[in-house]
């Protein structure tokens, strides 16, 4: 039996969708690791499903699974993604959606007629604290004690930022990735400030390796270089795959806006991937 997808990206960072609201889909660890393979499958950077929200104010439940199966509580690119399809969907433009992370505010700021929009996310507030990271122990969440001194905080999902000169330090990326600082592994930012209101960045995503963007990699990112004092609340992040807009409002909350585009539709027959 073939089963419809979606695919999407947001600066790059790309996405398969698969929807199981009216019905749940034989989805394994090891299924949709195989479906996100680059050469064997379909490939993706994050595995997306849809479900029937548990919350009234939510228009529907979102999940986030990294390439090798592991499940992320956040994905901003991906988020903006889904607020466009399901905006598209529901012909309405402000919508919340259900994460792991919690519950997401999102806004179509504009659409274009080739599956394209541009898309504001409330991100909710960033957790400092090394529990809500997590970190294996008590730590002052400003400055790691690990080399280069990242800072440390939580979007929904583990991240590290490094403050760098030089962005070929994200080299460093997959061993820190796997640092037992990070009991659930992390994602990991090298993020170079080339003005108050501006940076540059590379994310090692957990689970996921070097992408082309990460939306809550800028969130953090940005969050982090404010509470450093070396940067501004609100700022362009340029990553590989373009620039996002991040903003850490005086509520705590951090808005994303940036992309999302529609790439393509398809169907597979997920009873030929490995459960
Ligand atoms: N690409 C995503 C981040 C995925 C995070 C995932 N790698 C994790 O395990 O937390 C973003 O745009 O925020």
């Amino acid at each position: 039996m073939m089963t419809f997808f979606q695919k999407m990206h947001g600066l790059g960072n790309d996405f398969v969708i698969m929807d199981e609201r009216t019905a749940a889909l034989p989805l394994t660890p090891a299924r949709i690791a195989a479906l996100a393979d680059r050469r064997r499958g379909i490939g993706c950077d994050q595995f997306v499903t849809l479900s029937a929200p548990t919350k009234p104010e939510a228009s529907v439940s979102v999940r986030f699974f990294n390439p090798d199966g592991s499940e992320a509580g956040a994905c901003g690119n991906a988020s903006r993604c889904i607020a466009s399809l399901i905006g598209q969907e529901t012909a309405v433009d402000t919508l919340t959606f259900e994460t792991r992370g919690g519950l997401l505010k999102a806004s179509v700021l504009s659409r274009t007629e080739t599956g394209g929009a541009v898309v504001t996310v409330d991100m909710g507030r960033p957790a400092t604290d090394w529990q809500a990271v997590p970190l294996a122990r008590e730590t002052d969440t400003l400055r790691l004690p690990l080399q280069g001194e990242p800072a440390a905080l939580s979007m929904g999902n583990p991240h590290a930022t490094f403050f760098v000169e030089d962005l070929a330090e994200a080299e460093r990326g997959p061993a820190l990735e796997v640092d037992p600082l990070f009991p659930d592994r992390a994602n990991i930012g090298f993020a170079r400030i080339d003005a108050p209101d501006r940076m540059r960045l590379r994310v090692w995503e957990r689970g996921a390796g070097f992408t082309l963007a990460c939306g809550s990699g800028a969130c953090a990112a940005v969050v982090n270089a404010a509470r450093r004092g070396l940067g501004a609340r609100r700022m362009t992040v340029e990553v590989d795959g373009g620039e996002m807009g991040i903003a850490w409002e005086a509520n705590d909350h951090v808005l994303m806006t940036g992309p999302a585009q529609l790439a393509f539709k398809g169907s597979v027959d997920l009873e030929a991937y490995p459960k």
